[in-house]
């Protein structure tokens, strides 16, 4: 079975791929995660993925290796929210989110030596109101700091979310649906350590 890397520096990412038993050493990269001018959020999102695998790749020595990469982002109305660079901008996002369905766009990338696959999952995520006071309260928890459109679904955000359609794990950082299949084309299995 090839040697499975994740390129990437989430714990969410590590904690969702732990879960579905999959061995896997976990390398960070760094990539320029400006989006190009005019550039639609699913290409967005599917050429990071890409980067991210294909930056890992290039540091990983074994021939045979595969290496998987992600990237999350928040689109409302076609506008890429992404991670908030300070608290004015987070509570604009939680304002603009407040009320709304929008949609959390997760592409997953899978490099080898014979070529790279990406794949894109939509969800969509409904929000009730949020008070001013409460946007204020969630920043202050910290949270919301280093999560696209500022929010964790899986953290205290989760008072905000009314309704879900489409992947959980993907909303949170990794489809695990979707990448177990991935896997399997590339021959890594999973299920082979115990999550639990
Ligand atoms: C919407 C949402 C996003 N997020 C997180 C997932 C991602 O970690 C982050 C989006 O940023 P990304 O750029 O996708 O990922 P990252 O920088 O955290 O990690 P790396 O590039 O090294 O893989 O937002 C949540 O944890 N919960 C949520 O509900």
């Amino acid at each position: 079975m090839p040697a499975l890397f994740l390129a990437s520096a989430s714990p969410r990412r590590r904690e969702l791929l732990t879960q579905i038993g999959v061995p896997f050493t976990q390398l960070s990269v760094s990539i320029d995660e400006t989006p190009l001018g005019a550039e639609l959020p699913d290409v967005y999102v599917q050429r990071l993925a890409r980067e991210k695998a294909l930056a890992g790749l290039a540091r990983v020595e074994d021939e045979s290796a595969c290496v998987l990469g992600a990237d999350t982002t928040v689109v409302l109305d076609q506008r890429i929210l992404g991670k908030p660079i300070d608290k004015a901008d987070a509570l604009a996002m939680l304002q603009a989110l407040s009320g709304r369905e929008h949609q959390v766009m997760t592409a997953v990338a899978l490099a080898s030596k014979s070529g790279c696959t990406v794949q894109l999952v939509t969800s969509r995520v409904r929000f009730r109101t949020i008070e001013p006071h409460e946007a204020e309260a969630y920043w202050a928890s910290g949270e919301p700091h280093d999560k696209a459109g500022s929010y964790a679904i899986q953290g205290w955000g989760a008072v905000f979310v009314s309704a879900v359609e489409g992947s959980y794990s993907a909303v949170v950082g990794l489809p695990l649906c979707e990448t177990a299949q991935m896997l399997g084309v590339y021959g890594v299995e999973y299920w082979t350590k115990s999550s639990v």
